[in-house]
């Protein structure tokens, strides 16, 4: 706490002032160290995409980059899609702990229909702020275990050629430059010299340029860092080499490229812009990137998010509207919808309920009448059969009265027959 003493007093002590040496730390000048101390324990997150085509030497370059062998097996030409592959590693330096996640793109550049082919790197980016963004939506927020993967940096790999850039780097980085920062890379630069590499340079820039890519620009607001990072600026894009081999200068083991004519040393500032890049990641632009992902790319796709979602800050008269209040009408616009769908599917269930009843009464008529047609037709039927039954009996009865005659007339006969017999004897 800090007490005001009144200005007079002041003068008149002034003479007898001691000054002390402090032993340590004291007051406000602790709150850097509060935070440090904080940020170590914590440890620290870094997630890096990597964009280029197969072979092109992203895997080396990450390995360089940390001086580690991530081991990663080489992808196949012949996949029909673009992929995209993440790792995730811990690192520790000294007692400082570095969780670092490299995404890579796999079958980048090898489809022959290449039109499509950023679009999985556009996903992937916004699926990440849109999880942040679900985390931070959430009442029960918990960024302390919270995974952050959202992007910090795109190192997007360029081909050697010496020409210019492809329509895919064009059309790619234009897609994604408003969602991450993009540090562009002439990837293998051993293999173009000088001169060239100057030239390509240049005509990089002046591409990127003319088709409005905006790439990552290293702040110079700082007085400290303005005039290396101005420079940096202007040695973009980085021409880099990686190499995990140690190869002898001198009396020196170095990382580099061994070549008949001689070794191209990665770490060495004359024969590529690896350390500049390195410094630019690790050493002096971590923290910016970092920034730059969340004020910037996040809060643009934050903002374009809630303003789908019908969230404003101003309502139609410029005025400014709080939270609440839209809520509340985003909450009676949806409820009035709920109800006016209810009632919509009140009158539509209504009207079939009506049109299934039309249509059961109509078969229930259909039913009635084919009933009755059968009815009558059986009727009919019996009555015939009753008839003819009748009929039967008469016939029967007929029958037998002509049996019965015939059987009196053949007695009858007989006894004629034995009473001539009779006589004759
Ligand atoms: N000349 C030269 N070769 C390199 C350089 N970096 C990597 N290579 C070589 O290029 C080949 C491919 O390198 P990788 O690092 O596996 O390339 P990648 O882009 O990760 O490959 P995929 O993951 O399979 O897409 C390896 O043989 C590397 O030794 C470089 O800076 N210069």
């Amino acid at each position: 706490m800090s007490t005001q003493i009144p200005m007079n007093e002041d003068i008149q002590k002034e003479d007898n002032i001691r000054c002390l040496t402090l032993l340590g730390h004291f007051g406000f000048d602790c709150l850097p160290h509060q935070l440090m101390n904080k940020s170590v324990q914590q440890g620290f997150f870094f997630n890096i995409l990597c964009v280029g085509e197969t072979g092109i030497g992203k895997s080396t370059l990450i390995d360089t980059l940390f001086n580690t062998n991530l081991k990663d097996k080489k992808s196949s030409h012949f996949y029909p899609n673009v992929g995209l592959k993440i790792q995730t590693y811990e690192l520790q330096e000294s007692n400082i702990q570095l969780n670092l996640t490299v995404v890579k793109t796999v079958g980048y550049g090898d489809q022959i229909n290449k039109e499509a082919s950023y679009q999985p790197i556009v996903d992937y980016i916004d699926a990440q702020f849109e999880s942040y963004l679900q985390e931070e939506l959430k009442i029960k927020r918990s960024f302390v275990d919270y995974h952050d993967s959202r992007i910090h940096v795109c190192l997007y790999f360029i081909s050697p050629t010496g020409h210019s850039l492809k329509s895919l780097d064009l059309l790619t980085m234009k897609n994604i430059d408003s969602k991450v920062n993009i540090i562009p890379l002439i990837a293998k630069a051993d293999t173009i010299s000088k001169n060239d590499l100057q030239k390509f340079k240049c005509k990089i820039m002046s591409e990127l340029i003319s088709n409005g890519i905006q790439i990552y620009q290293l702040p110079t607001d700082d007085e400290a860092t303005m005039h290396v990072n101005t420079s940096m600026n202007g040695l973009l894009p980085f021409a880099v080499v990686g190499s995990m081999d140690e190869v002898k200068v001198g009396k020196r083991m170095v990382r580099g490229r061994q070549y008949p004519w001689g070794v191209l040393q990665v770490e060495n500032e004359d024969h590529c812009d690896f350390v500049k890049l390195r410094d630019v990641l690790l050493y002096t632009n971590m923290e910016d990137l970092k920034e730059q992902t969340h004020t910037w790319h996040y809060e643009r796709y934050r903002c374009s998010k809630l303003q789908k979602m019908g969230f404003t800050d101003v309502g139609p008269d410029n005025q400014p509207v709080s939270f609440q209040e839209i809520y509340e009408a985003k909450r009676q616009e949806f409820l009035d919808q709920c109800q006016r769908e209810e009632e919509e599917l009140k009158q539509k269930f209504m009207q079939r309920v009506k049109q299934k009843e039309t249509a059961f009464k109509e078969a229930e008529k259909e039913l009635q009448d084919k009933f009755e047609h059968l009815k009558r037709v059986q009727q009919k039927e019996t009555m015939k059969l009753e008839e003819e039954r009748r009929q039967l009996e008469e016939e029967i009865i007929d029958f037998y009265k002509m049996k019965a005659a015939s059987g009196t007339l053949q007695t009858q006969g007989c006894t004629n027959i034995r009473k001539d017999k009779d006589r004759k004897k």
